[in-house]
């Protein structure tokens, strides 16, 4: 059992009090592991058919599972396939909350190494913006991998401060959130070194920094957006008195109730001083969610959900979107298309998407002089894609990205992906990336590929870089004018996995190093 510090236990015991028995006989009990279903790929449905290991659905979100701790979903072939995301149970609640529709311009705040922003991607379903964000250098290259892994296509990664970020993009976003760094308490069971880590000045600490962290955040909400605050921590001082801190600043921005259902616990005001500032708006603060161990199936969290008031002549309509059944909002039952255009919908089977449209846009930038003509690029879409893809093309040095519809300008920004990064132009020749591959959804997106089944050793051996020897019919071409040799697109029964290049039987590698099986 994890050797918890003296003093949390008794903070802990003070704030509790009858519930503290059962809240220290929760560190005895097995932590738990979940998994999420990659709703760009495929549905939770098709998922809970194939999954390798056993599964039992996780109560609030409709894509999670339970999977017993002695699995190892990360050593399975659809794990690089990116079917899905290995995510702590009670860490899938707060992007429940925040309301992701198709279309909407999100941020993820702090974001890596995002667990929480692929789940937004998902929820946008390859429509509108996702711009994820981590201050660290070193932790965003983890969030890049992962967003690129899940095939997120609409996403800009960035590694910036709140504080650089708020002034270049007031009131742009309909959804923030903000899953703050903090003292990490409600992860102690999980994490070893957290309970290390903690000294009892952790949760002022930390709280400092959320609060201008939150402020921030609040600054870059549009009129009418939600924003969700969460933590995985207990201390009130990181959790309600954060909140309280912003109704005191900010009389334009309300807390949504969450209910107290499927195990979530009401926040607690009562825990909090009178020197918080939100004054009569205190007790709103019961309306955010303690997420308990000994309560539900999962570790700590808090969660609060922000609405900003709409702007005055918004208001009345933003009432009526909100009074509408979400169902006659969203209609269920089918996944619309990722790259069907405004409002489209197509493909009614899993990862299907639109099948019209044209090559992708030149923004212009690419074909300046001194820059490097996207034309390899657009040539290489046309020859060997059969789906188009979305988004503007900018060639940045040789490094050829497919920017989101409606994304803000990021010039001076650290832009660690200013959008899907497609591939490279050397010498004049276009080499398509693996993120490019990622997130393609079939290997009927490519005019060649090679589909192994699940068991099939060369699945394995493929992950682990090796070249392959296959006969000839193991290749599928969209057609007989299609010649053998070239990029070929590598899947797992139909997932693509990446990219290897067919030559006589041969398939050369093409599967990162930083990625291969170990
Ligand atoms: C709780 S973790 C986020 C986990 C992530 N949301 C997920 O689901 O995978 C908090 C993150 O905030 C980042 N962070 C710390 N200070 C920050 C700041 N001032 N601005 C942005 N990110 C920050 C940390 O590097 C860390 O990755």
């Amino acid at each position: 059992m994890t050797k918890l510090p003296d003093t949390f236990l008794r903070n802990m015991e003070r704030l509790l009090r009858d519930e503290y028995p059962a809240f220290l006989a929760s560190y005895a009990m097995p932590r738990e592991q979940g998994v999420r279903a990659n709703g760009l790929k495929l549905s939770a449905e098709t998922f809970a058919r194939m999954s390798p290991f056993p599964l039992e659905p996780i109560r609030w979100t409709a894509d999670g599972f339970y999977t017993p701790e002695r699995e190892r979903p990360g050593k399975h072939p659809y794990y690089h396939a990116g079917l899905y995301y290995i995510q702590e149970p009670s860490a899938m609640a707060p992007v429940e909350w925040l309301d992701v529709r198709p279309g909407d311009k999100v941020l993820d705040l702090c974001a890596a190494p995002g667990g929480k922003s692929t789940q937004i991607a998902a929820k946008l379903q390859g429509r509108g913006l996702l711009v994820t964000n981590d201050n660290q250098p070193d932790r965003v290259k983890a969030l890049a991998k992962n967003i690129e892994r899940y095939g997120a296509t609409n996403a800009i990664v960035l590694n910036e401060t709140p504080e650089r970020l708020a002034p270049r993009m007031p009131q742009f976003f309909d959804k923030i959130l903000v899953d703050a760094p903090c003292s990490g308490e409600g992860m102690f069971r999980k994490d070893d070194d957290m309970a290390k880590a903690w000294d009892e000045e952790a949760p002022r600490r930390y709280a400092a920094m959320q609060r201008g962290i939150l402020a921030r955040a609040a600054d870059m909400l549009a009129p009418g957006g939600r924003l969700v605050y969460s933590t995985c921590t207990f201390s009130p001082e990181e959790n309600e008195e954060v909140v309280a801190s912003l109704l005191r600043d900010r009389s334009d921005f309300r807390v949504v109730p969450i209910p107290a259902e499927r195990g979530f616990a009401h926040g607690r005001p009562d825990w909090i001083g009178a020197d918080a500032g939100c004054g009569e708006r205190c007790p709103d603060l019961a309306g955010t969610a303690r997420l308990w161990p000994h309560r539900l199936r999962g570790e700590g969290h808090f969660i609060a959900v922000l609405e900003r008031e709409a702007a005055v002549e918004g208001r009345e309509a933003a009432l009526a979107i909100a009074a509408e059944p979400a169902a006659e909002r969203e209609p269920s039952g089918e996944r619309p298309s990722r790259h069907a255009g405004k409002g489209g919908r197509a493909g009614q089977r899993d990862g299907d998407r639109g099948r019209t449209g044209g090559a992708p846009k030149p923004s212009g930038r690419g074909t300046s002089p001194g820059t490097t003509d996207p034309a390899p690029f657009i040539a290489f879409a046309a020859e060997q894609l059969t789906v188009p893809l979305p988004g503007t093309v900018d060639v940045l040095r040789d490094f050829v990205y497919l920017v989101p519809d409606g994304a803000p300008g990021l010039d001076g920004l650290k832009a660690v992906r200013p959008g899907w990064f497609v591939g490279t132009i050397r010498g004049g020749r276009f080499e398509p990336s693996h993120a490019l591959a990622m997130g393609l959804s079939r290997d009927a997106d490519s005019v060649r590929s090679v589909s192994f089944a699940v068991g099939d050793a060369d699945a394995i051996r493929y992950l682990k870089g090796e070249t392959l020897q296959l006969p000839d019919d193991r290749l599928r071409r969209s057609g007989p004018d299609v010649p053998a040799k070239g990029y070929c697109l590598i899947c797992v029964d139909g997932y693509p996995l990446g990219w290897a290049k067919w030559q006589n039987g041969m398939l050369k590698n093409e599967y990162p190093p930083g990625w291969r099986w170990a």
